[in-house]
């Protein structure tokens, strides 16, 4: 399996955020990495679900596709929509929960860099730019909610490409998938090392047999699922 190169990508250079937004980090620069071996030409229909920037649904607009973002962070929103319209590019940027906001729409290719690190709280935060990162106890909040959705998502033939930590279980995501009726499989690993919030985090990542003491750094993993 090919370990992707981190800094082969193309986002577009100069993104502005605004205060809390997710910065693009190694995932996405890892998924960028993978869609590049996706058809993203012109009338594909894509959507990127937890946009952030709206770097990698950006990059997907350079390439031809007509993309739809969502986010339900509006400071996101705000900055993915500025984004848009500095770099000149078509974007239509939704808020809210992807679930609420895809209702009835499938696409041909489906992308995320959802939240995944886990967290003490069973639930997802409701505000701040935790909501990029926390993602429950075992970091699956929102992934296990993409897996079951995806197959609803996805024209016959459609790709969903998703990254996460390998914390929160790559072979999990992968069973998800295939159980959803999805041909899925890892595509590319990347050792990256840990950032802040998973170093504030290592008594009680250590406590429950997430990491090891030594731990310093994590594998990304990319999954990619296709229907037939
Ligand atoms: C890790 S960041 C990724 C941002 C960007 N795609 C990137 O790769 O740089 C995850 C994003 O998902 C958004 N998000 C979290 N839960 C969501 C949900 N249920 N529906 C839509 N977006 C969500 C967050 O607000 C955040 O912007």
């Amino acid at each position: 399996m090919p370990s992707k190169a981190l800094s082969s990508t193309t986002l577009p250079a100069a993104l502005l955020a605004l205060p809390g937004v997710y910065h693009p980090q190694a995932d996405t620069r890892l998924l960028a990495a993978a869609l590049a071996d996706e058809d993203l030409g012109s009338g594909t229909e894509v959507l990127e679900i937890g946009t952030g920037t709206g770097a990698l649904a950006l990059h997907a607009a350079t390439r031809g596709a007509r993309v739809t973002a969502v986010d339900v962070s509006w400071p996101a929103v705000a900055t993915a929509r500025l984004n848009a319209w500095l770099h000149r590019l078509p974007l239509s940027v939704l808020h809210g929960d992807f679930e609420a906001r895809t209702t009835g729409r499938r696409f041909d290719v489906v992308f995320s860099n959802p939240p995944y690190v886990p967290a003490p709280d069973s639930r997802p935060p409701s505000r701040g730019p935790e909501r990029a990162w926390d993602a429950g106890p075992d970091g699956r909040a929102v992934i296990d909610r993409i897996c079951a959705d995806a197959p609803g998502l996805l024209l016959p033939g459609g790709v969903l490409l998703m990254v996460h930590s390998g914390m929160c279980g790559a072979e999990e995501t992968v069973d998800r998938l295939a159980g959803a009726g999805l041909a899925a499989q890892v595509t590319a690993t990347a050792s990256v090392p840990w950032g802040p919030v998973l170093r504030s985090r290592r008594s009680w990542l250590e406590q429950q047999g997430l990491v090891a003491e030594a731990d310093e750094r994590e594998e990304l993993v990319v999954i990619r699922a296709q229907r037939s």
